[in-house]
């Protein structure tokens, strides 16, 4: 008798998803939705799939009332703000979730957006509808030969410039990690930083991920750069702009308009940014299309289905039946591969053009293809780890094992690996090596006998530590009292140094230092930190 599913769809999503779960043979669905956390609790534990869309929190606590049963968990959409992917990953949970599905969606209504502030829509309907004729007050904004600045040229943002360059406007964009070739196949511009983009355009919209860089990203001093009577659209995350800038910029008249769809806190109901004459607001609408909703449905519906059955499936965010496959020596590697990936992908600042691992000592020698691990380009499961690794501190929720690779290829990036039979210095070890236009920088590991994990060389130091984030790294001039200096200021900060390792280049003069520091250090301590007289430069290295 074929085995019986139960899948539990807690959020509203598309029927079309429902159908395709409920036709599906041996797939039993319960659509339950507004459930309360004491009802969620006491019924987890039947099912072996779950599919949310945002309102369902699936995290510690209600990972505990599973009882090793939900194998699962599919998200409508591409935020997985509500749900705890670590958490998921240690009890073998697939996490999934559906970023290209409502990429039109969010793209149209970023259009949408942008047009009802050049012309002020909602507020000439209102005044219509008021029972008033007034057109002197809506003088619109043309952007015929306009000047658009796309801050993330990705899926969102590419589509976006296509549509822009349909209106005949001039497009530029701001990602320092696309290829040139990229922008200019979308016939968009590429500049080199975001103050030159800021002082080149009249309009701009934001289509990055929110993470640590981006967080912030446009705030009082951007928008100065901005010229005046500029527009700003965000249909991206809120917290990318500080709002209380946006509002001050809105309200002095820098700014002609703002069109809102994300903010800081949602629901949104009492944000700052209400009150004001020149801004256009949405709760959150990007994905909201028909077409959408039944894409993001369809697609989670059938990726549950091919995870219960064991059959393919390319969304996971997470990969725990790779984990589980590796005999332990091997998980210790991937772990290490991914730590040291996050090291290189947070040190770079630049598009990546070519990414090389090698594999050194006999360990690696088996088979590691795609037989036995479904790794997506035929890939050795520790690269998959490490490509996501360097991807991750840039793009957070967009990034899972099975989609860096692809996400790699896509961006023009040519991964290479190598296996080297021999090793000198240690039994095993792997070495990633990542290639910029300006530069190359790469990290090498090893796992002791004892399961320890290291890197045991960064860039040209052979400097031994332990990649836990968070972790501080710096390159310095060799001089004395300023290992004193830093220590001072991390203390003043409060953070109690766990490790702290130090190397000379082997030529001297420069050195690389690297602190496990607990928490993550402040943008603003890292300011004062680069400033420290001699630092050459300084990262942080954050855990998520
Ligand atoms: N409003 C909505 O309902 C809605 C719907 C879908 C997606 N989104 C959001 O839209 C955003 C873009 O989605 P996407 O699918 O295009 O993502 P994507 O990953 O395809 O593209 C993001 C781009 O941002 C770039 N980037 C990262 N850090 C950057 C930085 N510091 N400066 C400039 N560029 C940077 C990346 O290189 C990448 O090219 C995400 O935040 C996503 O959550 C919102
Ligand atoms: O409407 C949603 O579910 C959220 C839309 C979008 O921001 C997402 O995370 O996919």
């Amino acid at each position: 008798m074929e085995q019986q599913f139960n899948v539990l769809v807690s959020d509203d999503i598309s029927e079309k998803g429902i159908e395709l779960l409920e036709q599906e043979p041996g797939i039993h669905v319960d659509v339950k939705t507004k459930l309360t956390r004491e009802e969620l609790y006491a019924i987890i534990a039947n099912y072996d799939g779950l599919v949310t869309r945002s309102m369902t929190t699936v995290d510690q606590e209600l990972l505990d009332h599973t009882s090793g049963r939900l194998r699962v968990v599919g998200r409508a959409g591409v935020g997985l703000d509500n749900v705890d992917v670590e958490a998921a990953s240690k009890k073998g949970i697939v996490v999934l979730n559906t970023p290209t599905g409502n990429t039109l969606a969010a793209t149209e209504h970023t259009m949408a957006m942008l047009l009802a502030a050049c012309r002020m829509i909602p507020k000439a309907h209102n005044t219509l509808v008021g029972g008033k004729w007034d057109r002197k007050s809506f003088m619109g904004f043309e952007l015929y030969k306009r000047k658009l600045g796309v801050i993330g040229l990705g899926r969102i943002g590419s589509q976006v410039a296509r549509r822009a360059r349909g209106f005949e406007m001039d497009v530029y964009a701001y990602d320092p990690y696309i290829l040139k070739d990229k922008a200019e196949a979308l016939g968009v511009k590429l500049l080199g930083s975001l103050d030159e983009l800021l002082r080149t355009v009249d309009v701009i919209t934001l289509h990055t991920p929110r993470t640590p860089e981006t967080l912030g990203m446009i705030g009082k001093r951007e928008l100065e750069l901005l010229p005046d009577g500029a527009i700003v659209v965000n249909v991206a995350r809120g917290g990318l702009i500080n709002e209380k800038d946006l509002h001050d910029a809105l309200k002095s008249g820098k700014l002609r308009a703002a069109a809102v769809d994300v903010f800081d806190k949602e629901p949104a109901t009492d944000n700052i940014l209400l009150g004001l004459d020149n801004v256009i607001v949405t709760p959150h609408l990007g994905a909201n299309t028909d077409a959408s909703q039944i894409n993001v449905a369809v697609m989670v519906a059938q990726q549950v289905i091919n995870v219960l059955k064991d059959r393919d499936y390319e969304g996971a965010v997470n990969i725990p039946s790779v984990l589980t496959k590796l005999a332990d020596d091997f998980r210790v590697y991937f772990e290490l591969a991914e730590k040291m990936g996050k090291v290189l992908g947070s040190m770079i600042g630049e598009a990546i053009e070519e990414c090389s691992i090698v594999y050194r000592g006999s360990l690696f020698d088996r088979e590691f293809g795609p037989r036995s691990f479904d790794v997506p380009l035929n890939l050795m499961p520790f690269s998959v780890a490490a490509l996501k690794g360097i991807l991750e501190p840039k793009m957070q929720e967009g990034v899972s094992y099975i989609s860096a690779p692809y996400i790699m290829r896509e961006r023009g990036v040519a991964i290479e690996e190598k296996k080297i039979s021999q090793s000198r210095d240690y039994l095993s070890s792997v070495e990633i090596i990542v290639k910029t236009e300006n530069s190359t920088r790469s990290i090498v590991g090893t796992v002791f006998e004892n399961a320890m994990a290291r890197v045991i060389r960064l860039d040209e130091y052979d400097v031994d530590f332990n990649p836990e984030a968070p972790m501080l790294i710096f390159k310095n001039q060799d001089r004395n009292g300023l290992i004193g200096e830093v220590a001072t200021l991390l203390g003043e900060a409060g953070i109690n140094i766990s490790h702290f390792a130090l190397n000379r280049h082997p030529r001297g003069e420069t050195a690389l230092g690297v602190v496990n520091t607990g928490v993550a250090v402040s943008a603003e301590l890292l300011t004062r930190l680069n400033r420290v007289p001699g630092i050459m430069n300084a990262w942080v290295i954050r855990s998520r």
